[in-house]
Formats: C-alpha cells, sequence, structure tokens
C-alpha cells in the first residue's frame, strides 16, 4: 500500500474530493491522508463524510510526504506563495491542475522539488479513472513508480511525456463530459418519441454501460461493433446518416481540439514575465 506514505490534498473541490474518496475506498486509512479547503463549512462536511482531517497548508506541507494540488490553475498563485516557504524539497509534489507544467511548480517552490505531474478524471469516485503521468525535471523512477501506484488505486494509469498533457487533458480529463452530453442528449430523444423519462434514462444508461464494457473487454475496434449493430436497410444506418448530416464527427474533433488549446492557454496564463 503506496509504502505507507501519508497524503495531503490540497484543495478539495470536486477532484480532490473524489481522490480523498478514491484513496479510502481503495484501502488508504483516513489517518494518512489530510486536506485543505478554504471554507470552513466545506471542510467540515468533508471531515464528517469521510473521517479525513482538515488542516492549513502549512500544517500539510509540514506533514505529508505527498502534496496534491487540486486547486483551479486559476488560484495556483496564491497557493505557491503559501506553501514555497512552508515545504520541504523531499516533499513530491503532484500536480493534478489542468494546463499547468511542472516547470511552473519547479520555479516557485524549492530548488530540486520534485514533481510528477498527473490527468486524472472524475470515474476516479468509482474507481474508474484514466489517470496519465508525466514526470518533472527532478522527479526520479522511484517518484514516478509511487504516483503510478497510488493513481492505481482509483482507476487505470498510463505513462506520457508531458508534452502530450494537453491533448490528454482534452481526450480523458474532459471526456467523461462528452459522454455525460451524448447520454443528456440520448435521453432527451426519449422523450422526444414519448417515452417517459425514467424508462428513456434506463435504457441510455444501460445501453452507455453495455456499449463501454463490450469496448473495454472485447478487443474489437469501435468500428466492428457499430457495423454490428448496423443491419443492413436497417434503424442505426437511418440514424448513422443523420449523425454524418449534421457533422457530428467533424464537431467532435473541433471541441476536443478546443479543449486541448484551452489546456495550454491556462498553462501560458502563468509563463515568467
Ligand atoms: N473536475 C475534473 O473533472 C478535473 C479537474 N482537474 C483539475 O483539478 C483541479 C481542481 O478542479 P475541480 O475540482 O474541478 O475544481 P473545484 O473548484 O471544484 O476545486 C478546487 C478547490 O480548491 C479550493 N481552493 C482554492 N484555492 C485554495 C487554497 N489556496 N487552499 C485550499 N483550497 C483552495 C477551492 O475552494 P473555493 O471553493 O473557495 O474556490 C475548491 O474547493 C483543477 O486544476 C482542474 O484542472 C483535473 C482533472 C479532471
Ligand atoms: O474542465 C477542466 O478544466 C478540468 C480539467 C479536465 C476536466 N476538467
Amino acid at each position: 500500500m503506496g509504502a505507507m506514505k501519508t497524503i495531503g490534498v490540497l484543495g478539495a473541490g470536486k477532484i480532490g474530493e473524489a481522490l480523498l474518496s478514491g484513496l479510502l475506498h481503495g484501502g488508504y486509512s483516513p489517518d494518512d491522508l489530510v486536506f485543505t479547503e478554504r471554507y470552513p463549512e466545506r471542510a467540515a462536511e468533508l471531515t464528517k463524510r469521510y473521517g479525513v482531517r482538515a488542516v492549513d497548508v502549512r500544517t500539510a506541507a509540514e506533514w505529508a510526504d505527498v502534496l496534491v494540488v487540486a486547486v483551479k490553475p486559476q488560484d495556483i498563485e496564491p497557493l505557491l506563495d503559501e506553501l514555497a516557504p512552508a515545504i520541504s524539497h523531499h516533499t513530491l509534489v503532484v500536480t493534478l491542475c489542468a494546463g499547468l507544467p511542472t516547470a511552473l511548480f519547479e520555479r516557485r517552490l524549492p530548488e530540486g522539488t520534485s514533481v510528477v505531474r498527473v490527468m486524472p478524471n472524475t470515474p476516479m469516485l468509482v474507481g474508474q479513472a484514466m489517470s496519465a503521468i508525466s514526470p518533472g525535471q527532478h522527479a526520479v523512477p522511484a517518484d514516478l513508480a509511487f504516483v503510478e501506484e497510488l493513481m492505481s488505486h482509483v482507476g487505470k494509469v498510463v505513462r506520457v511525456p508531458e508534452s502530450q498533457q494537453d491533448a490528454v487533458t482534452a481526450l480523458s480529463g474532459s471526456g467523461p463530459a462528452y459522454f455525460f452530453y451524448l447520454v443528456e442528449a440520448m435521453i432527451d430523444a426519449g422523450i422526444l418519441l414519448g417515452l417517459p423519462r425514467a424508462v428513456a434514462a434506463q435504457l441510455i444508461i444501460q445501453s452507455a454501460v453495455g456499449a463501454a464494457t463490450m469496448l473495454a473487454e472485447s478487443g474489437e475496434h469501435p468500428v466492428t461493433l457499430r457495423e454490428a449493430v448496423t443491419s443492413p436497410g436497417g434503424t442505426t444506418i437511418s440514424a448513422i446518416k443523420e449523425l454524418e448530416k449534421h457533422g457530428v464527427r467533424a464537431a467532435l474533433l473541433s471541441a476536443i481540439e478546443a479543449a486541448r488549446d484551452r489546456s495550454v492557454e491556462l498553462g501560458r496564463a502563468h509563463q515568467p514575465e
């Protein structure tokens, strides 16, 4: 178990909470975790829910072997101001922030600080995260191996060069949102066809679970799986024709490109003068 390292989660919003919850489900003890939060009410609520201690950033920096940064990229500067004087250079820093390069942390934290960049996603809440990890310039193989093991408690992990993290963020970081959006639209289609909302939701959600399981377990290409649903002269091809007519494939390509561009932009906002 993670070599029993203590973990401090800085910023327990949606993704910070998902990590705490996922690690607890994955076998971590609440005694090996702390978190920081700006609002005391939110901190108290999380402590009640998970039994994990809320502390200030200085205490987290002094106590934890590993600090996981989970604030919005827009909030990083004040956090680094607080962290820089408090952190020891032996602490491993793991950043979950979209767009922010490891070099930003290395520049602002004590010389030689080991930083690993991770892009997870919210299915971490159910142990089904997809996380991509990249080492900063001072991260040694043991640091990367530790983070790989840590994130494997909450899902699957892949190693990528940091230069690919903006693309990863656009694909799997934001990816669950695209599926939720599709499901939402498909349930609406059920309503359009006169089905009760609860029935439409059950039909679509189970179809999504079934399709995802086939993709994950069959090893078949998505085209093969789609062709198996598409009977000659049947219903599916009538729907596919409309999807093509409305440029859904092109829309997805443009959407994911836009997400990648936004990730790059979030990183640029924190470049040195
Ligand atoms: N949501 C997602 O699917 C994913 C998010 N990420 C990354 O995770 C990070 C967090 O995103 P998300 O959880 O969605 O955002 P949230 O706004 O939900 O979470 C950020 C939390 O950090 C708190 N916070 C801000 N500054 C500080 C500080 N100095 N000390 C302590 N707490 C602080 C915020 O408090 P307050 O409410 O006061 O602002 C908030 O609760 C981002 O960098 C994002 O790019 C990565 C992968 C997926
Ligand atoms: O939307 C965002 O910026 C974050 C990063 C990836 C998913 N959510």
